[in-house]
């Protein structure tokens, strides 16, 4: 460098999508430790609003109520891939987040447009202040979110890796279940109005089915290195 300063490198926005069990997390997460980037779970974020609605006795079943409510929650995200963060009107909820009632009612509730709306404005809000980019992973990330994403990976597996992968973390759970309730979170992510579960016409999809997590990681590494020598 002429001046003696750092050299700079483009920031890259990366947009992972896929169903439930694809593996967006774990590789969102190793790629963006990797290669210095923020990292941004979305699902957390639904999830995180699915837990308030639970917890101030909003009816899930009515989008009506849901919408009124949708505003009041303040919802923070931390983007340090190696221990990211989101909290609920300053409470830390990354526990309850997932436990099966938020997993079972998360679909409903993402849903209704006016969650969407404001939860999509977090996302862009965050994507922006990323100082060297960010890996975003979702179901409408590249579709709707982040669509001029300098790159978009969807992710697919079968039904029965994903299932065989969930039934590993949750120990003791029946193979059968946890895929007839990925399938069932699936259906309803893909089939709802407001930027449903899909893969963007310019995204590369990659079938981890036969793959392990570390060739996933590598394969996206090797892809954001490519996009970021090209720009
Ligand atoms: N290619 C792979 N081979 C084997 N196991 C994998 C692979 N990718 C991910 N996993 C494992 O599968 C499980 C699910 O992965 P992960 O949470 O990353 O998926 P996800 O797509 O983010 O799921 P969800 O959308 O439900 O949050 C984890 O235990 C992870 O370690
Ligand atoms: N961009 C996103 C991310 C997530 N959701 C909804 C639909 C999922 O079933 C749910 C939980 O996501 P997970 O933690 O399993 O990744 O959140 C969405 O609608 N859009």
């Amino acid at each position: 460098m002429e001046n003696g300063a750092a050299p700079t490198v483009p920031a890259v926005i990366v947009a992972i999508d896929g169903p439930s069990g694809t593996g967006k997390s774990s590789t969102s997460k190793a790629v963006a430790a990797q290669l210095g980037l923020s990292y941004l779970d979305t699902g957390a974020q639904y999830r995180a609003i699915t837990w308030w609605m639970v917890n101030n006795g909003i009816d899930t079943d009515d989008p009506h109520a849901i919408a009124a409510a949708a505003g009041k929650p303040e919802i923070l995200s931390g983007t340090d891939p190696a221990g990211p963060t989101i909290t609920v009107d300053g409470a830390d909820v990354a526990g309850p987040i997932r436990t099966q009632e938020v997993t079972s009612k998360v679909s409903a509730v993402s849903a209704v447009p006016e969650v969407r709306t404001r939860i999509t404005e977090l996302q862009r809000t965050i994507a922006a202040a990323a100082p060297l980019g960010i890996v975003v992973e979702g179901r409408d990330i590249g579709t709707t979110v982040l669509p001029d994403a300098d790159l978009k990976i969807f992710l697919t597996a079968s039904a029965e890796a994903r299932a065989a992968r969930r039934s590993g973390e949750l120990k003791g759970a029946d193979v059968n279940v946890t895929r007839e309730a990925l399938i069932k979170r699936d259906a309803a992510d893909s089939s709802r109005k407001t930027s449903p579960l899909a893969k963007a016409d310019d995204a590369v999809e990659v079938d981890t089915t036969e793959l392990t997590l570390a060739q996933v990681i590598e394969c996206v590494v090797t892809l954001v290195e490519e996009k970021r020598a090209g720009k």
